[in-house]
């Protein structure tokens, strides 16, 4: 019996290697076309293998040994992995265009309405049209800047919470969830995430559903195995949370029908003015000139804003706080310059008060480069393409790995380590011209929520630097917090971040 196996298994061994070698052969070798490395594949599921628990550090890992540019096999689909900041520039810059689709799956479009929300739109008239309207009318600066008041409410209504409790553990992870649920729904929605029924409702559903998008799955990759995916029930999941989902947006876009917008977006009682659905149902109702959107292009725009905006800002906000308590030197330094300038008791911290605070800004930098909350983002290759001597064929799938960037040794010295000041005489920044730093993207592409994301983020951190000292619970020292990442849509920290607020400056 037990030759019998040693045999079974020798037979498994041996077809495993011939499809292993078969599969590189046909891959490295065809005719004159330059493909980029790769590491040997598996049969039928390619590369999906390496995948591992956190893709960013399995690839980044893989990129060590086969290069910043490596030609993978996700099942039958070819994927073109970046690690380094210089083509990244390639894709992001030079043949961004040709780089500006967004790969065609199954799974999304179960949820973003057969890929009609700007994240997954591909490339074309339609993509402009939405994306503009997403620049111009949600979040061009002056809305921006009209969110403001919302936006110090709601860390005024944080940081009296955190007074409340001062000297005993809060759950940060938790606290910011909220503030950021409350922020995104009150300019979504015009009320607050705990406050409106649908909101609350739509984000928990919102976040399972994206946490199961986040999975690669092998009947994504490999069509003939799409049936794993219809057995394991992961489909039906996903038709349930499309149903949920859109029923909670019929029921808020009814819901500001009702109550009726003028055309300025503002409600008629006036209590919350400016909110995303209102300012979309005026576009709808041709209210404003020159632009028009339909009923389920304004559903996909929605879902964008409250999915890709709320779990980003966050995960940003859990890993700068972490980094701040393992390193109390950056803290203090943090504090005193935050201090100095809020000179004088005053409580209240603007805009122009921001500009000013160029370490709190070195901080934010520093906390993109080692946590890019979207670790990895993807885009797809529209026609074929020479990169940097390789043959990159159309629909190959690409894949950024900001977070391998934020480690590339040509661009970082020390990279393990959490170091403010090298962005203290630099002019390097994450807008999209940096590409060492690319947490929003870069290109046509780029993170329109950049400039709503980055303030809110200065905001929050600042007023808690200002008005609290920070501490472990029980004396743990700051190198003892654990920072295990978890794996998603972004990287956050796995376990909550409990501390205590030690000291408040009022
Ligand atoms: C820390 C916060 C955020 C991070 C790190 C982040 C990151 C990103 C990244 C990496 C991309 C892909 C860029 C590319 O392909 O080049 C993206 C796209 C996008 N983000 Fe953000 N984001 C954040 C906040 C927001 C916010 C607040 C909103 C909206 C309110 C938003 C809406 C979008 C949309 C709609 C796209 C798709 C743009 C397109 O494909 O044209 N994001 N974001």
């Amino acid at each position: 019996m037990e030759e019998f196996q040693l045999f079974a298994f020798l037979v498994a061994l041996i077809v495993l290697f011939c499809g292993l070698y078969f599969t590189r052969n046909k891959l490295t070798s065809r005719g004159n076309i330059k493909l980029a490395p790769s590491p040997p594949t598996l049969p039928v599921i390619g590369n999906l293998h390496q995948l591992g628990h956190l893709p960013h550090r399995s690839l980044w890992e893989l990129s060590t040994k086969y290069g910043p540019i490596m030609l993978l096999k996700f099942g039958s689909k070819p994927t073109l992995v970046i690690s380094s900041a210089a083509i990244a520039k390639e894709i992001l810059k030079t043949h961004d265009l040709a780089f500006a689709n967004k790969p065609v799956m199954s799974a999304p479009k179960k949820i973003f309405y057969d890929l009609k929300d700007l994240v997954n739109l591909q490339y074309g008239e339609q993509w402009r049209k939405i994306r503009s309207i997403f620049v111009h009318e949600l979040l061009n600066s002056t809305r921006v800047k009209s969110f403001n008041t919302i936006r110090e409410e709601e860390i005024g209504l944080m940081v009296e919470k955190i007074k409340r409790v001062s000297s005993s553990p809060v759950n940060l992870t938790y606290m910011f969830t909220r503030l950021t649920n409350d922020m995104i729904c009150r300019s979504a929605f015009g009320k607050k995430h705990s406050e409106t029924g649908h909101g609350k409702i739509f984000l928990d559903k919102m976040d399972d559903a994206v946490a199961l998008l986040f999975n690669f799955t092998i009947g994504e990759f490999v069509p003939w195995l799409g049936w794993i995916n219809r057995l394991n029930g992961f489909n039906a999941s996903l038709d349930k949370y499309a149903r949920e989902l859109d029923e909670v947006l019929n029921a808020v876009i009814e819901d500001h029908m009702s109550r009726g917008t003028s055309s300025n977006g503002d409600e008629d009682d006036g209590k919350s003015k400016e909110n995303f659905v209102d300012i979309l149902l005026g576009i709808y109702k041709g209210n404003t000139p020159g632009v028009s959107i339909d009923l389920i292009s304004l559903k996909a725009v929605i879902l964008d804003a409250l999915g890709a905006g709320t779990e980003t800002s966050t995960t940003t906000l859990i890993w700068v706080m972490t980094e701040l308590i393992r390193n109390p030197p950056v803290m203090t330094k943090l504090q005193d310059e935050i201090r100095e300038i809020m000179e004088g008791g005053k409580q209240q911290i603007t805009d122009e008060d921001l500009q000013k605070m160029q370490y709190l800004k070195a901080v934010i930098k520093e906390t993109f480069r080692c946590h890019p909350p979207v670790a990895i983002y993807f885009r797809a290759a529209r026609e074929y393409v020479n990169l940097m001597g390789y043959d990159i064929a159309p629909e190959t799938m690409i894949l950024i790995n900001a977070w391998a960037i934020g480690r590339d040794p040509s661009c970082w010295d020390e990279p393990e380590k959490f170091m403010p000041e090298r962005f203290l005489n630099s002019c390097v920044d994450f807008r999209g011209f940096d590409f060492q730093l690319i947490p929003f993207g870069a290109g046509r592409r780029i993170c329109p929520g950049l400039g709503f994301a980055a303030i809110s983020i200065e905001h929050t951190v600042a007023n808690l630097m200002q008005k609290f000292d920070w501490a472990l619970p029980h004396g743990a020292k700051g190198e003892d917090l654990d920072a295990t990442e978890r794996p998603g849509f972004t990287i956050g920290k796995k376990e909550p971040l409990i501390v205590v607020p030690t000291k408040s400056y009022f």
